[in-house]
């Protein structure tokens, strides 16, 4: 495989958003697949409000049912978090010694990269290709200050602002609003019988 997508989330639950993510930079990107790698523990989210991986995952598998470009990769489930990216780069190096890698992320998370661990590593490791999203506005004179030569790693997709969240969508099942149409009818149904984002508890491993 010479062309890998890469898209790491906590997929909680896994939306459109992230789904027209992975098939824009696909088509754009010409890769040859796409490997969603959920984390079973993101590192700047608070472990005690993150559902249980076993229900991110099978969310997750019903999202991308379907589509024979998009896989799953266990890489952060599989070894011990907190699940830092320039870790998974390294290992998945080792797994495709040849492809050429393509880390996907919303314009939030490329705000948020000089915070990540070793970001100037990072950069070096992958090329990463940003879609734009509502509400984060990429300064890049102050990026390339904090990490320089980011520029030249950057690809910006060409696609939609969609306002889908996972938060929000958490929030919408607690109050007892619509999901619908803004995450597969797979995934809301199963949000449904398994009873998640109902309340602040968190729900047991299935
Ligand atoms: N609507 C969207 N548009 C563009 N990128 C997105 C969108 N939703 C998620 N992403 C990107 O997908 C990756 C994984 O996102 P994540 O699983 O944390 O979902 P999220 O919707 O951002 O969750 P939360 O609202 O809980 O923070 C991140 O890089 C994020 O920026
Ligand atoms: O490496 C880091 O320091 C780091 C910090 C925050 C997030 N990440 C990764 O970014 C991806 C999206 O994370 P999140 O919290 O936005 O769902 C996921 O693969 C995380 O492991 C990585």
């Amino acid at each position: 495989m010479k062309r890998l997508g890469l898209l790491g989330g906590t997929f909680d639950p896994p939306h459109y958003g992230h789904l027209v993510l992975a098939e824009q930079a696909r088509i754009q990107l010409q890769l040859d697949r796409v490997l969603f790698i959920p984390a079973a523990q993101p590192p700047h989210k608070p472990t005690a409000e993150v559902t249980p991986i076993a229900h991110r995952l099978q969310m997750l598998e019903l999202a991308i049912a379907g589509n024979p470009f998009f896989e799953i990769s266990r890489a952060d489930i599989d070894r011990p978090g907190p699940h830092y990216t320039v870790d998974l780069l390294t290992i998945l190096r080792e797994a495709y010694p040849e492809a050429e890698f393509f880390f996907l992320m919303g314009s939030d998370s490329l705000v948020d990269l000089p915070r990540w661990r070793d970001p100037h590593r990072l950069i070096q490791m992958t090329w990463l290709a940003v879609m734009p999203r509502p509400g984060y506005v990429v300064h890049m004179p102050l990026l390339e200050q904090a990490l320089p030569g980011i520029s030249r790693r950057l690809i910006w997709l060409d696609a939609p602002f969609l306002d889908i969240a996972s938060h929000d969508l958490r929030r919408r099942v607690r109050q007892g609003g619509s999901i619908r149409y803004l995450v597969p009818p797979e995934v809301e149904a199963y949000i449904h019988a398994h009873g998640l984002y109902r309340n602040a508890d968190r729900p047991s491993t299935p």
